[in-house]
């Protein structure tokens, strides 16, 4: 009906198959593009030309009508990346320059998939057939993508980030032979296969217990994977604290008698138990007393029990005194943090398994990999993900991966946050800052120009870690602590009476704090 009202300008405009803008007497379509061209170099600007090229450059304007323009991106996952990071900024400038009042709003959304993207009432004149417009896209869901992005790898992990990894069945990569092992991880590794050799139980219960993406989920897995393939006859149940509680619930609401034997059944009836992410039985005392008695149950039989935890079980602070004594009567060992080593060869052995499943010729350069493994220093978790992000980004632009642009990832603020400040980093930091060297930090050389850096990095550790005197001292060549306190007087001295000293350390701890 709208038609028959516009100019006869406008209806000979729309007498070629794309309707007028009530507003501009423009197409809605071509008046988004136009708005978009706008828009696209003030992102230059707004974003800095690099993250504009990898991101927003990539969009393009795909369908439009009155009250939504849909912007498109080659894939999914720049779409996502573009909702979740640079939405906002879009938007903004897009008010700012769409002619139609009120501004229309914007949908991200992928070119790669078919899916309804304007809502029925929505659709006015241009929602009709418009020429040039591309099929149907789908506008991606932040809350369904968050969701599967922090699924659990128990059976149901899903890398967003990395589309090809998410199709990768988990217990597939999780094997003894992807599994990188360095000093943090070398007694838990040496359990976990022990156990895997199905060997009468030597210690029992087992708690593996460390920080969430630690590795302890991986080598629940790779144990359950060995066994069942060099002995298919040895029964392995691997359940999650969540599905033991939530099994356990249900037998007891459900169905009587039977229900609650047959769930006792389903976990006796077995040779290996592993339970993982015991922690959140924590606060369930009806199943934590049953879990209790499963154990015992079993340990009586002489089957392995191996339990993997967030914390040691003295530390479960619901978990009755009983289930606690209970956990430590047996072997707890404990995965700690990797070093900066352990990183570079998971990084290295990641960079080996990109390159087995499609990417041959993934090429990371050295000071590439030096600068991820130096920066994702909390858990081997999120140096996969930063992993899989660099990775898949070249993948989808088809950009070389270099030192500028992991930087350049690395210092999206999601991947800042968490990372913790170890006096490792604060060494390599001195140690470019200073023109010395890693090795200096641990020699006994007095030399002031190896010395004083080294008092310096002694100070930041103090300063900006927890760590106490003497354990800074031993990252130092073992020095003692008196050295460490001698240290952070000296520099604090200096840093009052030389300007250019001081200077020189809020550089360090401008960079640190980056
Ligand atoms: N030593 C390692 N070598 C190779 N990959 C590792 C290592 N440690 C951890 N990873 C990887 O890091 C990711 C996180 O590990 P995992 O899920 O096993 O952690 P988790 O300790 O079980 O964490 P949560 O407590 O959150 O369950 C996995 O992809 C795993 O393969």
């Amino acid at each position: 009906m709208q038609d028959a009202k516009v100019s006869p300008k406008l209806s000979a405009v729309s007498s070629q198959g794309t309707t007028p803008d009530l507003y501009t007497g423009e197409p809605p379509l071509k008046s988004a593009n136009n708005t978009w061209a706008k828009v696209k170099t003030d992102l230059g600007y707004a974003l800095g030309p690099n993250v504009h090229r990898s991101w927003t450059g990539q969009l393009r304007v795909s369908q439009a009508n009155e009250r939504i323009v849909t912007l498109a991106a080659p894939s999914r996952f720049i779409a996502s990346k573009i909702e979740s990071n640079y939405a906002d900024t879009v938007r903004r400038l897009w008010k700012k320059y769409d002619m139609v009042a009120p501004p229309r709003d914007i949908i991200f959304s992928a070119a790669t998939e078919r899916a309804p993207q304007v809502r029925e009432q929505d659709k006015g004149q241009a929602g009709r057939k418009s020429a040039g417009a591309v099929p149907p896209l789908a506008p991606i869901n932040s809350a369904s993508r968050n969701a599967r992005a922090q699924a659990k790898p128990g059976g149901d992990v899903v890398n967003f980030d990395n589309p090809q990894a998410a199709a990768a069945n988990p217990r597939e990569r999780f094997t003894f032979d992807n599994f990188v092992v360095g000093a943090s991880n070398e007694l838990a590794f040496a359990v976990a296969r022990q156990i895997a050799s199905c060997r009468a139980a030597q210690y029992n219960p087992i708690v593996i217990h460390g920080a969430n993406g630690m590795g302890k989920t991986h080598l629940l897995h790779a144990i359950q994977d060995a066994i069942t393939e060099s002995e298919p006859n040895y029964r392995v149940k691997l359940i999650s604290s969540e599905n033991f509680v939530s099994a356990f619930v249900s037998s007891v609401r459900g169905g009587g008698r039977d229900a609650i034997e047959g769930f006792k059944a389903s976990l006796r009836d077995v040779d290996l138990l592993i339970i993982d992410d015991a922690h959140f039985i924590a606060d369930k005392p009806g199943s934590q007393e049953e879990l209790l008695h499963t154990l015992v149950s079993l340990v009586a039989q002489g089957r392995q029990i191996l339990i993997a935890a967030d914390r040691h079980p003295d530390k479960i602070e619901k978990a009755s005194d009983r289930l606690k004594s209970y956990l430590s009567s047996g072997l707890v060992c404990r995965i700690g943090a990797a070093d900066y080593e352990l990183r570079l060869r998971i990084l290295d052995r990641l960079i080996q398994r990109r390159r087995a499943s499609g990417n041959p010729g993934l090429a990371i350069p050295q000071n590439a990999r030096d600068h991820l493994a130096a920066r994702m220093n909390a858990t081997p978790r999120d140096l996969e993900g930063a992993f899989n992000q660099i990775v898949a980004q070249s993948e989808f632009l088809g950009t070389p991966i270099t030192l500028e642009t992991v930087q350049e990832t690395l210092s999206d603020s999601r991947y800042m946050a968490g990372q913790r400040l170890t006096v490792d980093r604060i060494q390599r930091a001195v140690c470019e800052e200073f023109n010395v060297t890693l090795t200096d930090m641990t020699s006994k050389r007095r030399a002031r120009v190896i010395a004083r850096p080294r008092q310096v990095a002694m100070y930041l550790s103090k300063k900006l870690t927890k760590r106490s005197l003497p354990d800074i001292g031993r990252r130092f060549g073992g020095r003692d602590h008196t050295t460490v306190m001698h240290a952070v007087k000296r520099i604090d001295e200096l840093r009052a009476s030389d300007a250019e000293f001081n200077a020189q350390i809020e550089t360090v701890e401008g960079v640190l704090k980056a």
